[in-house]
């Protein structure tokens, strides 16, 4: 294992647990990052990165001002942006490890790594990309992804800002026309990026062409003004991911060259002729492969609550659980082990499913590049969806975590309130939850209402209009809860577009109708996303070749999370009739069984996350469990403690003591 561990130095509490491993950590740590090879890079990274002091906060980031805080994470990350080069480290190869977690609020580069490299590799032409990929690379150029505006996140067609062809200049015009144009958001455009994607829509010989995506050039490269016809700004404080300098954009009339548009899919000729892209949603191309890697990033946050919570858990000792006998471990009680075990669960279902999204994208990508669109809309469905229930079940799995550590989970040096703003902002950006589950639930409805006509239909959906006829499952075998899941999903589609089409007939118009069923589409849009994340834990699970020991707990963790998920959605199945209450019961018992087993194996479970303790930077969650000395430590570090008696009391304090004596 990376990093300072051992038996050394940790708590008796802790050296226990782990000498009951039943499995190998290292063929789980493997899985988790997709490989032997990949484990052994993230590691070389890992220990290249943490080692360094550079990296080390002296002052805890909270009692730092808006400013240093803002200043300190881009001291860091120009650090890190000059190692990587050092050391040939991309930032494919960073981002699969999580050395970003030594930046404790936000990341000013991270649109610049993310969002700014995708949209140039996806959108801009072969031209385009050899002149700007190398400055990108270099960070001779640093750029953030500009779409949001005041007025308009999730409608991209109602976006304001225009870009104009002249064709007399060959210029494109940029204007903010109205206060809501601004651009509001793009994370790093406050005061660290020169240039910026900026969506804008295109109009050209008098016709408006819809929101296209521009490289512009917002800061002189050598004095980093901004320049003439720009203003930009920082957009003040935000819940969490403070230092990350999201910005506001407005342009008055600003022109940049034709071949700023980014001419991969669609392109305007000198004259103002328009091309089309073969399909009109590919500039909405850079936000399907960011939303995979939110997936993945939120999970990552979920690992370290859950990784902190466990071994706390496993270190405090409360109450009685029998009268007169020693206080236990908190892990021992049975809602504790609910609250943690299926989270350590989630970590694998989410990771692997989205793995497995992350393969159809390399496959439509390459397909699209060959002018094969056909398999874009199911893509555009498996990302937003991963993206909306793994942004939910980790801001709610970190929540719970934070919870599960009672009042030190409170405490900021937990690292569990900045693990909890970070998770919930993934819920809002890169497409709303509630927006992502209703475009799943579109094309599902689509779907449903061609497959009935005996159209054909692509194969993540083929199963609404074929499944079974509803059936109530004679056992209870995870083939079985995962083919419930598939029963209760095409039930619930069936029934919500029955509603849907009475309602228009009714006469009601659709999109009034549609609105009116928006509750039970968001489910529908929930309930599949659920089933094929149940699908693929499964398989993945069933066809993974480890070591019998390493077999048995993921067989044992793969069923804990069929069973956690079937009961809270006990509804559906009771609906569709695939499960009886009796089943449920059985479930619910089966349930107690599998965290009494599972509580065994939680902290070499979380141990297996092999989260180094630089990056879990946890009071609560250190590998040798002593809590209370950092506590105690960490507090020692307010500023308030540097003087016995605080400048308030002499000020403000002394005055109302003394007035009233
Ligand atoms: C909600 C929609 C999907 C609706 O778009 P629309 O243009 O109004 O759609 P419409 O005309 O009604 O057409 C719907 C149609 O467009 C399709 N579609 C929608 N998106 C895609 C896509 N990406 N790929 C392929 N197809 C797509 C849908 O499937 C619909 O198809 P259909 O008509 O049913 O055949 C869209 O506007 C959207 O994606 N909104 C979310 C905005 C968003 O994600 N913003 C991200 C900003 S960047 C950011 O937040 C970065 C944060 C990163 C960080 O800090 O780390
Ligand atoms: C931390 C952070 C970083 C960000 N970084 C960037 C960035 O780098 N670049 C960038 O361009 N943007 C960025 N954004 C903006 C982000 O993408 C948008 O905030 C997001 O897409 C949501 O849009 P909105 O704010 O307009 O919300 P709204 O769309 O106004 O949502 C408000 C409410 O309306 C509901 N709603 C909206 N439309 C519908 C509908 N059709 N049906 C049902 N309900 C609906 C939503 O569900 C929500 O409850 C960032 C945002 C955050 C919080």
């Amino acid at each position: 294992m990376a990093g300072v561990k051992g038996a050394a130095g940790c708590v008796e509490e802790l050296r226990r647990e782990r000498a009951g491993c039943s499995f190998n950590m290292e063929e789980l740590t493997n899985i988790l990052d997709g490989g032997k090879d990949i484990t052994t890079r993230r590691r070389e990274i890992e220990d290249l990165m943490c080692g360094d002091p550079a990296f080390k906060d002296e002052v805890p980031t909270e009692y730092l001002s808006h400013e240093d805080r803002y200043t300190t994470e881009v001291r860091k990350v120009c650090h890190l942006a000059r190692k990587m080069a050092q050391h040939n480290i991309s930032s494919r190869e960073l981002g699969i490890t999580s050395v970003t977690n030594l930046l404790r609020d936000g990341n000013p580069l991270g649109l610049h790594q993310s969002m700014f490299t995708n949209a140039l590799l996806g959108l801009a032409s072969p031209e385009q990309q050899r002149r700007w990929g190398r400055l990108a690379q270099n960070n001779t150029i640093i750029g953030t992804y500009a779409q949001t505006e005041m007025g308009h996140g999730t409608f991209i067609r109602g976006l304001e800002t225009t870009a104009t062809y002249d064709p007399k200049t060959e210029e494109f015009i940029l204007h903010s026309p109205t206060i809501t144009a601004t651009k509001w958001w793009p994370g790093g455009m406050g005061k660290t990026c020169n240039a910026a994607i900026v969506m804008a829509q295109l109009h050209t010989q008098d016709e408006c062409r819809g929101p296209h995506p521009f490289f512009v050039q917002l800061r002189d490269l050598d004095t980093h003004h901004t320049l003439p016809g720009i203003t930009l700004g920082e957009i003040g404080p935000r819940l969490g991911l403070n230092s990350q300098d999201n910005g506001y954009l407005r342009f008055d009339h600003y022109r940049i060259p034709r071949t700023n548009l980014l001419m991969r899919h669609s392109q305007v000729l000198q004259d103002g002729t328009y091309i089309k892209p073969i399909h009109t949603k590919l500039s909405y191309g850079t936000m399907i492969v960011t939303r995979v890697g939110i997936a993945v990033l939120c999970v990552k946050k979920l690992a370290c609550a859950v990784t902190i919570a466990t071994r706390y858990s496993a270190v405090r000792h409360q109450s009685e659980l029998v009268p007169g006998e020693p206080e236990p471990q908190i892990l021992e009680y049975q809602t504790q082990q609910y609250k943690l075990l299926p989270h350590i669960a989630s970590v694998y279902a989410l990771i692997l499913s989205a793995r497995s999204v992350a393969s159809v994208h390399g496959k439509v990508t390459a397909d699209i590049s060959r002018g094969n669109v056909d398999f874009l809309p199911e893509l555009h469905t498996l990302s937003s969806g991963i993206k909306a229930v793994s942004a939910q079940d980790s801001t709610q799995g970190v929540e719970t975590c934070r919870l599960a550590c009672g009042g030190h989970g409170y405490m900021a040096s937990s690292r569990l309130p900045s693990l909890y703003t970070s998770a919930t902002s993934c819920i809002t950006l890169e497409g709303e939850n509630t927006v992502l589950l209703l475009q799943v639930a579109r094309y599902l409805i689509k779907s449903y209402r061609a497959a009935v006509k005996g159209k054909p239909v692509l194969p993540s959906v083929s199963y609404l209009a074929a499944s079974p006829p509803v059936h109530h499952t004679p056992e209870l075998s995870n083939k079985a809860l995962v083919e419930a899941f598939r029963t209760s999903s095409a039930s619930l589609v069936r029934e919500t577009e029955a509603n849907l089409q009475r309602l228009c007939d009714m006469g009601q118009n659709y999109p009034h109708a549609w609105n009116s069923c928006s509750v039970a589409l968001v489910r529908c849009g929930e309930l599949h996303t659920r089933y094929y994340i149940c699908e693929r834990f499964l398989s993945s699970v069933e066809s993974v070749a480890v070591s019998e020991g390493t077999k048995g707990i993921l067989v044992c963790l793969c069923r804990l999370y069929l069973v956690y998920h079937v009961t809270l959605n006990q509804g559906h199945f009771l609906r569709s009739g695939t499960l009886s209450a009796a089943d449920l019961s059985t479930l619910e018992e089966e349930m107690s069984d599998l965290l009494a087993r599972l509580r065994k194996q939680a902290v070499p479970l979380v141990d297996a996350f092999d989260i180094r303790d630089e990056l879990l930077a946890s009071t609560l969650g250190a590998w040798d469990g002593r809590v209370y000395e950092r506590l105690y430590d960490e507090a020692l570090k307010s500023p308030l403690n540097k003087t016995d008696v605080p400048k308030a009391y002499y000020k403000y304090l002394r005055p109302l003591i003394k007035a009233s004596l």
